[in-house]
């Protein structure tokens, strides 16, 4: 039996005011430091250890990791970064406000463009200051792999193929993993792992800096699956990852 571990950073900037976000390099808020140093606390108390850590290119998912190995006394680990594991590219509506837009063009429409499988956000244009192609982060991707926008199904590509080539081998050979991500990454992962359906996944809303344990069987699996910490603030917070307006601190 292996056990897996997934994490969505704690609250950014963006989360707190609401702003779609993707792959804009957005900060932790303070209330997004202490959940990280919070899930690092929880995983320690609980007794986890790792051996492997994976994140994205993205300093929130960067820096939760960090807080948590710091916690977790884990800091010399091999940490490994990839833009495989960024969130998902959300093309022309980065930095928008999501209720605005679900004012503009429906609540529905954006329940489309933020939980389906495969509806496209508006695409950047080339000459877009958010284009990626001009940070110098992504200057080794290739340009078949710089988006423009992204649905989920593009993230799960990007995101499965990672996990096999790097991630699920290291699993095999008996390592601990813990991955810090995104939510529409991790809802990638998540879609993979439990094969879900298109239908299912639209459902899957991933709380901010709370530790998703999988076990996993042989064949990797998944066997068991719980989030760690108390069920009623982990409920407040999927209704928060959910539903950002409605749902108040
Ligand atoms: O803005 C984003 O990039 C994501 C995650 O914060 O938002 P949503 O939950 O709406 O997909």
């Amino acid at each position: 039996m292996h056990r897996l571990v997934l994490v969505r950073h704690g609250e950014s900037e963006w989360n707190k005011s609401n702003l779609f976000t993707g792959w804009t390099d957005v900060d932790l808020s303070s209330k997004g430091v202490d959940e990280a140093k919070e899930a690092g606390k929880l995983l320690k108390e609980h007794k986890f250890d790792f051996d492997i850590a994976y994140t994205s290119y993205l300093r929130r998912a960067i820096k939760t990791l960090y807080f948590i190995q710091d916690e977790m006394n884990l800091l010399w680990i091999p940490t490994y970064k990839t833009w495989q594991l960024n969130e998902r590219h959300y093309g022309a509506l980065q930095g928008l406000s999501k209720l605005t837009t679900a004012q503009k063009y429906g609540e529905q429409q954006v329940q489309l463009w933020r939980r389906s499988y495969d509806v496209l956000p508006p695409a950047l244009t080339k000459d877009d200051e958010r284009y990626p192609r001009n940070d110098p982060k992504y200057k080794d991707v290739p340009d078949q792999f710089i988006p423009v926008t992204e649905s989920l199904k593009e993230t799960i590509v990007r995101v499965e193929d990672y996990w096999l080539r790097e991630i699920k081998p290291q699993i095999l050979a008996g390592k601990r993993v813990i991955i810090a991500a995104h939510g529409n990454s991790l809802r990638a992962l998540v879609k993979y792992l439990d094969n879900l359906s298109a239908t299912e996944i639209m459902q899957v809303n991933i709380p901010t800096g709370t530790p998703l344990v999988y076990s996993l069987d042989e064949q990797l699996l998944p066997v068991e699956k719980y989030y760690l910490g108390s069920d009623t603030r982990i409920e407040h917070k999927i209704e928060k990852a959910a539903d950002p307006d409605r749902v108040m601190e």
